[in-house]
Parts: C-alpha cells; sequence; structure tokens
C-alpha cells in the first residue's frame, strides 16, 4: 500500500499496522493534534500573543470521535504557544469514543489558556457562541474558568439565537473537529447545527479562518457530495500522512480549501507489508455475503512444506 493517494479505509488498516508494531494510537492522535495547531498557525499568520492577545483566541468544535480528540491536542499545543482556544465539545464528555480521546480530554482542563464547553443542546449551542464578544473571551470567566452559557454579556447587549448574521464575535480561527473519516450518513441535532453555526460565521465574517480536521466535517468520505450541501466550508483541511483520494474530488475543490498533508510518524513497515489492518478490512462483510464477495487470496507457497499453504487454500 505504498501509493501516494490513500482511501480512508486504507488509512484505518495503515493505522491498524501502526498500531500492532508498536505506535499507539495515542501517539498517532498526539502528532495529529501537534500538526493541526501548526496549520492553525499558518493559517493565521497574524497570530502574536505578545502584540495583540485580542487576535489569539481559537474555538475548536470537537465530536466524540478521534477527530475531536485530534482538536484536544491541537488546543493544548497551541497554549504551550501562549494562544488560548475555546473548545465546544457537542455533548457530554462521557459519550467520548476512545481512550486516547478521553485522556486528551482531561488533559485540556490541566490547561488555564484552554476553555471547554460541553454543549447539550442546539440553544445552549447558539448561546455559549453568542457569549463571546468581539474583544475575545468575554464567555469566560477567567477567574475559574467556569462556563457561562447564558448568552447575556456581548457587549451591545443583544442575543443572537441562530447563529446567523453580523457577528463581531472575536475568534480569528475556527478549528472543525466535529467529524473525521469515521463519519457515515447525515449530519443531525447537534453535529449538524454546528455545521451551519460554523457556515453562516465564515459568510458574516470573511477575515475569519476555519480550519477542517482530516475532512471538512458532513463531507462523506467517499468524496461524494454532502447530504443538502450540509458540510463545512473550510479555508483549509489539515490531512494526515499521505493526501486522501475524497481530498482530491470535485466536492472537495468546494469545501476542504486547501488541503495540507502532515506526516504523523507512522513507520514505513506499517504500509510496507500486510497486517491485520488490512485484514479487518476483508472481513467486512454484509449479511447476505457470498462466496468471492470479500475479495479473493492468491497463496504463492514452495518448498518442502505444502501443508500450511494448502490448508489455506
Ligand atoms: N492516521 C490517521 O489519519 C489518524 C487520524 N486520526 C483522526 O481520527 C479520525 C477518525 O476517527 P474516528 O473516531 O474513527 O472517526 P470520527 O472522529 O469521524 O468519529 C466518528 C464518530 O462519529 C459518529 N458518527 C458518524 N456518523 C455520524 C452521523 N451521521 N451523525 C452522528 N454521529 C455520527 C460515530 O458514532 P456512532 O455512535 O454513530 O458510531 C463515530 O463514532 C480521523 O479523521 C483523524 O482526524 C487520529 O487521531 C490519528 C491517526
Ligand atoms: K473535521
Amino acid at each position: 500500500m505504498r501509493q501516494k493517494t490513500i482511501t480512508a479505509d486504507e488509512m484505518k488498516a495503515v493505522d491498524k499496522n501502526a498500531s500492532d508494531i508498536g505506535m499507539t494510537p495515542l501517539q498517532l492522535m498526539e502528532n495529529a493534534g501537534h500538526a493541526v495547531a501548526d496549520a492553525v498557525l499558518k493559517l493565521n499568520l497574524e497570530f502574536n500573543p505578545e502584540l495583540n492577545p485580542e487576535s489569539s483566541l481559537v474555538l475548536f468544535f470537537a465530536g466524540h470521535g478521534n477527530n475531536g480528540g485530534d482538536a484536544f491536542v491541537a488546543a493544548r499545543h497551541l497554549a504551550d504557544k501562549n494562544i488560548r482556544s475555546v473548545v465546544f465539545l457537542l455533548g457530554n464528555s462521557c459519550r467520548i469514543k476512545t481512550e486516547e480521546s478521553q485522556i486528551n480530554f482531561r488533559l485540556l482542563k490541566q490547561t488555564s489558556l484552554i476553555t471547554v464547553f460541553e454543549i447539550q443542546s442546539e440553544s445552549e449551542l447558539s448561546e455559549t457562541f453568542n457569549s463571546f464578544d468581539s474583544n475575545g473571551a468575554d464567555g469566560i470567566d477567567k477567574t475559574d474558568g467556569t462556563n457561562r452559557t447564558d448568552g447575556t454579556n456581548r457587549t451591545d447587549g443583544t442575543n443572537r439565537t441562530d447563529g446567523a448574521g453580523s457577528s463581531n464575535v472575536g475568534f480569528s480561527v475556527i478549528v472543525d473537529g466535529i467529524f473525521g473519516t469515521g463519519f457515515s450518513g447525515e449530519p443531525k441535532g447537534l453535529e449538524k447545527a454546528a455545521i451551519h453555526l460554523i457556515r453562516s460565521e465564515k459568510q458574516a465574517r470573511p477575515d475569519l479562518k476555519v480550519l477542517s480536521i482530516d475532512i471538512p466535517s458532513g463531507m462523506p468520505v467517499t468524496g461524494a457530495a454532502p447530504i443538502d450541501g450540509a458540510a463545512v466550508i473550510a479555508d483549509s483541511t489539515v490531512t494526515f500522512h499521505k493526501m486522501k483520494t475524497f481530498l482530491e474530488t470535485e466536492t472537495a475543490a468546494e469545501f476542504a480549501g486547501e488541503v495540507f498533508v502532515y506526516p504523523i510518524g507512522i513507520p514505513e513497515n506499517a504500509e510496507k507489508y500486510v497486517g491485520t489492518g488490512e485484514l479487518s478490512l476483508l472481513y467486512k462483510r454484509k449479511s447476505d455475503s457470498k462466496k468471492g464477495d470479500s475479495g479473493r487470496v492468491l497463496v504463492i507457497a514452495g518448498g518442502p512444506y505444502s501443508g500450511a499453504p494448502g490448508l489455506a487454500g
């Protein structure tokens, strides 16, 4: 599997092989999140916390999969560079799927420059979003890091409830970590509302930069058009290890913006040899699968010990 462009399924196979040879998912997530932080900095070259702290507020939208986990890591690395972040986790933290993402979520609370909101509903999403004003983190209680979600503290005294329209929210960059390559079907509920919020905010504020992690959320990993067009429109997308086939499609040209490919330290042998990753792809079967539907295996064997290859056939 040493081609230049790979599919989402092939990437999953490489991840699995990497894990089998000792590169843990936690290490991969750390490297992926670090890459996202780097891309955020590149995207907004105006970042200079010492000169202009107000311009250095990043808003992360995070889902419950590892795409959200990458966002948590990125926020921590930005804090390391003295850049403040706000993280909107969509839903309750007990829904976070993987151990590596849970670990990175817990670490967020150890950094004063990061404020976390566990958003429970669409109304809470818009209220919390609206509680930030043009001076930056007005929605953050800076003394104890607790959340204010009443949306009443805007300098102009107004509340936006739809996330649309003219906005003076002080985020420089929005990072989309809602869905990654584990997305299927169509976005619904809170995730759908978040996608629309990002889109309408970008429309209202052309100076705002939007960065998608791995794939614009809502865009199918097949590269097909998003259902009802409901996907994030990004200025840029950062993907990992290799260019993805879905980022070379017409849909990607519409939604992904400029694509950056970052290495995340995958060992060469994870791709050089067939491992359990490729096998787990083969095991994907439908309930009505017939002989040959899941692929065919060529056994090449020789020498005096023909029993095992014979049985394999
Ligand atoms: N080597 C790499 O490239 C690495 C990539 N990383 C990052 O990991 C993501 C892929 O992570 P994964 O957890 O597999 O997927 P997602 O983050 O997309 O999350 C999927 C969860 O979302 C739920 N889901 C899926 N579709 C929908 C939908 N239509 N509506 C609502 N929810 C949906 C689904 O939950 P279920 O309960 O429905 O199963 C999934 O659990 C990759 O993109 C990279 O960003 C690693 O961090 C590092 C290595
Ligand atoms: K994403």
